[in-house]
């Protein structure tokens, strides 16, 4: 179980509204192959939220490129009045026109080189706060996400989410939007003043635009799914990589380096290989596009001269015309460039879609109720609770009635798989039952405010989640406004206070990444320390398996023993000593309590609990100790 005590303050603001969900994820992710519609439609309910808000700036923005096109437009037009008047004119004497068009045309290039440096900035101002925004959403979705998504989806999944595929939108932003205003804009301004210039031969140029059509649909379809199976393989890698370093011990233990290593070399042949196919598909096109823009041209040399001669053109027209189809061309160039940005964009932007349309946490109560205020506070009842993981998977638990009584604690024992784990997180309300309700103090769990019961019920793991930061940091996540005194004495509390001021830096070492600067004890009391600064009405512990050596575990069931006093618990323990401290055991078989009393009790007699204290006492060599009590 990774959650230590789940809090919503590290949650950045609200998520893009996500719509109903249709569609199971996992059902998604799993096959690999998404309906191509929905997909798309989730893509553009992502790119609505993002650009909405941006509304105003975006139209700015292509004001900025629409003055600047219109400027980089007149150019031509300038020459070609400049051969067709103003050299007539100065072979006559006249130098004003000649000097005229020339000054117009020279004012031209810099205003539409200062536009188009205007609109860079501005456009790039504008993509990154999409990027921005895009990231803290996805971020601030991913996290609040059931565990329930977390345990099915691949691990590095979200992480690859938040690289990669927003990486991706990164590309499409950055080049895009200079990419594709200006190019359209390019494009449809030049086909206005062909048309203006010469009817027939605009005629001509528009009709070539069937092929190209035909070309960029082409490209369109095939692109998009080249990306697709590009991100797709992305994802493994990342997703390969990370599982490799977050489990390098055991990497290493079972030497696994070089399997890995293979795997990785078999992706990135595989991820060589999608990128291949998308790079012949927007060869194909640019090349295509390329012999289009010659024929065009050659065929408009042809038809100039034929018109000319018949006295319908001049030479300067034919020129400026012949300038406008380069102009025609190049941009579409840069719209292929856009277009597989795009498409890498789109796949990206579909799977971030993907994520946002899994509804985030278990759901808050629309009116909560507060926690009644008992005079015995912490009172636990599962109440005919049935719970399964998934609807094809069987019942966990069936039918569960317990009760826990305030400020008891109760030790779980059973077989590897009884379900003792899925109680704890039905406890924690990581879950929610599939049938009856979990209730605390009379409340029923999915009534109360997700941050009342955040820090009403509290979760130890088996191996405490450290976060990067100081010491201090780590035992405040139990009340992040505690005071340094408070965090002191509650570490004392727990015997945490002399070990912590014996680090080089006492409460403000950095525990560094996972907590790797301490031992497993330590860390165990770093966790108990929190939980007594939290003071939750109940506790859930997750024993450690891992053996410590005598005087840790001595230390650490002395600060359990006073985190305990007083307080609802309920340890899932693996040992004898921890059930040995619990005023009552309950030992669990397929989801169902088979034996329920105090353990010195159950010890003597011939029950499962018998069974396994003497399977414990054989392994201990017979002597149980409970220095707990002592
Ligand atoms: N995330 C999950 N998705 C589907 N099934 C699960 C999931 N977690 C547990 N199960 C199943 O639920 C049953 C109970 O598991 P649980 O982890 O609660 O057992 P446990 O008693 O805590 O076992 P252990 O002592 O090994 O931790 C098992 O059959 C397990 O396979």
């Amino acid at each position: 179980m990774p959650v230590d005590q789940q809090r919503n303050d590290t949650a950045a603001p609200g998520p893009t509204p996500a719509p109903a969900p249709d569609v199971d994820h996992a059902a998604h992710e799993a096959d690999g192959r998404p309906d191509d519609r929905q997909l798309r439609t989730r893509r553009n309910q992502m790119l609505r939220a993002l650009l909405g808000p941006e509304r105003r700036r975006l139209s700015r923005a292509v004001a900025l490129a629409l003055l600047e096109n219109i400027c980089a437009l007149v150019t031509p037009l300038l020459i070609a009045a400049a051969i067709d008047r103003g050299v007539p004119a100065a072979a006559d004497g006249r130098w004003g026109p000649l000097t005229a068009y020339a000054a117009l045309a020279l004012t031209a290039g810099p205003a539409s080189a200062t536009l188009k440096y205007g609109f860079l900035r501005y456009s790039g101002n504008i993509a990154q706060t999409l990027l921005f925004r895009l990231r803290c959403r996805t971020f601030a979705h991913a996290v609040r996400l059931p565990l329930a998504y977390h345990e099915s989806a691949p691990s590095g999944s979200v992480v690859a989410r938040l690289s990669s595929d927003v990486e991706s939108v990164e590309e499409v932003l950055e080049m895009g939007l200079d990419g594709l205003f200006s190019a359209l804009f390019s494009m449809v301004g030049t086909v206005a003043v062909m048309f203006w210039l010469d009817l027939p031969m605009a005629a001509v140029v528009l009709a070539l635009f069937l092929p190209l059509y035909l070309l960029t649909r082409w490209f369109r379809g095939r692109s998009r799914r080249a990306y697709r199976r590009t991100r797709g393989v992305t994802e493994q890698i990342v997703q390969h990589t990370g599982e490799t370093y977050n489990g390098i011990r055991a990497v290493q233990t079972f030497r696994k380096e070089g399997a890995n290593g293979a795997r990785l070399r078999e992706l990135d042949t595989g991820y060589a290989t999608a990128r291949a196919a998308s790079g012949r598909v927007s060869a194909v096109f640019s090349g295509g596009v390329k012999l289009i823009g010659n024929l065009s041209l050659a065929l408009l040399l042809a038809l100039g001269a034929i018109r000319i001669a018949d006295g319908h053109l001049e030479a300067g027209a034919l020129t400026a015309f012949l300038l406008y189809v380069h102009r025609l061309y190049d941009p579409i160039d840069e719209l292929a460039s856009f277009a597989n940005a795009f498409s890498a964009a789109s796949a990206g932007l579909e799977r971030i879609g993907v994520l946002f349309h899994t509804p985030g946490t278990l759901p808050e109560p629309a009116r909560p109720r507060p926690l009644p205020a008992v005079p015995a506070p912490g009172r636990v009842r599962f109440e005919k609770v049935r719970f399964r993981y998934t609807p094809a998977s069987p019942h966990v638990l069936d039918g569960l009635d317990l009760e826990l009584e305030p400020g008891r604690t109760v030790a779980l024992v059973g077989t590897t798989g009884a379900g003792k784990s899925t109680l704890a997180k039905l406890l924690a309300r990581l879950y929610d039952p599939t049938d009856g309700r979990v209730t605390l103090d009379g409340a029923d769990l999915c009534e109360v405010a997700d941050a009342e019961l955040r820090s009403s019920v509290c979760m130890v793991t088996q191996e405490p989640f450290l976060f990067s930061g100081s010491v201090a940091h780590n035992i405040a996540l139990g009340r992040p406004d505690a005071t340094r005194a408070e965090i002191a004495v509650a570490a004392e509390a727990v015997g945490a206070h002399d070990f912590i001021s014996g680090l080089a830096e006492g409460y403000d070492t950095d525990v560094r990444k996972r907590g790797a600067g301490l031992s497993a004890g330590q860390r165990q009391l770093v966790a108990l320390a929190r939980v007594m600064l939290a003071a939750p009405r109940v506790l859930i512990l997750d024993e450690a398996t891992s053996s410590m050596d005598a005087p840790t575990e001595r230390a650490v069931h002395a600060a359990l023993h006073r985190v305990l006093t007083g307080r609802t618990a309920l340890i899932i323990a693996h040992s004898l000593t921890t059930a040995a401290i619990a005023d009552r055991v309950l030992v669990l078989e397929n989801g169902a309590v088979v034996e329920d009393g105090p353990p010195a009790e159950l010890a003597t007699g011939d029950g499962p609990f018998a069974h396994l204290y003497r399977g414990w006492l054989s392994a201990t060599g017979g002597r149980p100790h409970n220095p707990a009590r002592h």
